[in-house]
């Protein structure tokens, strides 16, 4: 009840500070684009009524839900089905002090999806068994049978499906840090030799062909020469092409679905058997209950985008080996982590000591480092993406598959017993201001505040509420046990630094004396 109330203060102080005479609102119905102004007092009926005029009367009926775009790649969706929702999102517009909002209509789901639309530039070399296995139309194949083998496509690196639904323009690092990430993440860098070379980053403009990972041509259209892509950064990894193809994962092409591992947001997570070499994996099986353009759209670039992030080859990364789609599923192949996930070790033993908390934060740390000096950004960095081996030893997991997952399956909270990423957002991602490596680096604050006191901060509150007091408030709230020492709360303190440019990269924290003192107080 006090909390409610501290968000409705918070609210009405907001309100209090400025108060624009209308609002700018622009819908997006299956890519039908339109704009209106509103005036106040902004209720949920009079957008009801805006969306009619707009669309027409009938529109009503065959739009299922209105979510609310956040973050300047509109990632970030805010469910509104009343006024209370409404009043949060212009709540937070204002406080962004901005005047605009983006819906995205979403229409009611097709109930059956009888074909998929084929990818173009498929490429199935050498990887698809016609063994004549079919696809029988189960929601998940049970376990123990054959996979399906009548798929319609198996994404090969040299399709040209990785570029960026945006254009993917990259900003160089040195003006102000900021970059394309887990969605379009490919980018441009002086050829070095070397993957801890970095230097500053040029623009590029990604051009439709420009990830061609496994051949050995990587076009980029850029104002810059001599100048590779990240892929080319990875390759560097291995010492040539040839290798390449030996060191890159495969998509298996035989293999048994085993036992569940987990449920996701997004659909299920599956042991995988591949019968040809007797190696497990995890499959995650992402259902296709739609498919218009939009979604065909985004599920070629995840499928290019997998395909890059399967070079990426560290040992606190855990291993992308492919995708693959079928009538039903988009699969996802990666690394099978045998102790699961973080978050389910702190369900099951409860926080995590000071000691465990500062050995995982340190090995996210380098798994960071990792794919931040490769100019990826993960996204999406909680507990629940914190995978462990049986040895106690953890891999950062789901890098840069959020914002096309969401896309593909219409989300916007998870809605099957996860809890979701609100928590964990750095506020210039709410804001839509900066989109840079260091919200990575916001959200391991919030993951190290979540091993300690088993939640992020601002858990006692509703997604929608957080994502208001992660925007509005100087620090955010949070207790952590008393025995915690000041090394780790001085660090905890310096992820959670509100300001994009005074707070720390991952490299600059990687000597901080929390991670170098195993055993201060
Ligand atoms: N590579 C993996 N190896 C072993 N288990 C895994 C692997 N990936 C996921 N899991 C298990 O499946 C569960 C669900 O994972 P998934 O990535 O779908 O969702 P999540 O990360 O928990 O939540 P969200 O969908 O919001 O990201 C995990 O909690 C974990 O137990």
């Amino acid at each position: 009840m006090a909390e409610q109330s501290n968000v409705e203060s918070n609210q009405q102080q907001v309100f209090q500070r400025k108060k624009p005479a209308g609002l700018t609102v622009k819908f997006d119905l299956d890519g039908l684009v339109r704009a209106c102004c509103l005036s106040k007092p902004i209720t949920y009926s009079n957008l009801l009524k805006c969306i009619q005029d707009l669309y027409g009367s009938r529109t009503s009926t065959t739009i299922n839900r209105i979510q609310c775009l956040f973050s300047r790649d509109n990632a970030f969706r805010l469910p509104i089905a009343n006024d209370d929702d409404l009043n949060n999102v212009l709540a937070i517009a204002e406080a962004n002090g901005s005047t605009k909002l983006n819906f995205l209509l979403i229409k009611k789901k097709i109930k059956k999806v009888s074909r998929i639309m084929p990818i173009e530039n498929n490429d199935d070399s050498g990887s698809v068994s016609d063994d004549g296995q079919v696809d029988n139309g189960c929601e998940s194949p049970p376990p123990g049978t054959i996979a399906p083998q009548k798929r319609l496509s198996k994404v090969s690196i040299t399709s040209k499906s990785t570029t960026s639904s945006d254009g993917g323009i990259f900003i160089p690092e040195s003006i102000d840090d900021t970059y394309s990430s887990g969605g379009s993440s490919v980018t441009s860098r002086e050829s070095s030799g070397s993957e801890h070379n970095s230097r500053p980053m040029p623009i590029v403009k990604r051009t439709a062909s420009s990830s061609n990972v496994s051949g050995s041509s990587v076009i980029i259209s850029s104002s810059y020469s001599s100048q590779t892509s990240t892929n080319d950064i990875l390759r560097t990894q291995c010492s040539c092409s040839a290798h390449v193809e030996k060191c890159t994962p495969q998509t298996p092409s035989n293999w048994k679905l085993g036992r569940q591992l987990g449920q996701g947001a997004f659909g299920k997570v599956f042991l995988c058997y591949d019968v040809d070499n007797g190696s497990e994996l995890a499959i995650k099986q992402i259902p296709i209950r739609e498919i218009n353009s939009d979604i065909t759209r985004e599920m070629k670039f995840l499928e290019g985008e997998i395909n890059i992030y399967k070079q990426l080859d560290h040992e606190r990364i855990v291993r992308y080996h492919g995708v693959l789609r079928t009538d039903d599923y988009l699969q996802i192949f990666m690394e099978y982590m045998a102790g699961g996930s973080v978050r389910e070790q702190i369900l099951n033993y409860g926080a995590l000591t000071e000691q465990l908390t500062r050995k995982y934060t340190k090995q996210i740390l380098t798994g960071l480092v990792y794919l931040h000096e490769n100019r990826f950004i993960h996204r999406d960095i909680k507990c629940a993406n914190i995978l462990r081996d049986i040895s106690g030893n953890i891999k950062l997991g789901d890098f840069g598959t959020s914002k096309r997952l969401i896309a593909i399956t219409n989300q916007n909270q998870p809605d099957s017993g996860t809890i979701g990423t609100a928590h964990w957002t750095a506020p210039e991602i709410i804001q839509g201001n900066i989109f840079g490596r260091k919200a990575d680096v916001w959200s391991l604050g919030c993951t190290i505040v979540e091993m300690l006191t088993t939640g992020p901060p601002w858990q006692h509150l509703q997604p929608i509420a957080a994502i208001f007091h992660i925007v509005t408030c100087n620090k955010p709230e949070y207790k952590l046990p008393e025995n915690v020492s000041k090394s780790a709360r001085e660090f905890i303190d310096t992820c959670l630094t509100k300001d994009y440019y005074r707070r720390p990269s991952a490299s600059d924290l990687i000597n901080h004396p929390f991670l170098c003192d195993l055993f201060s107080s």
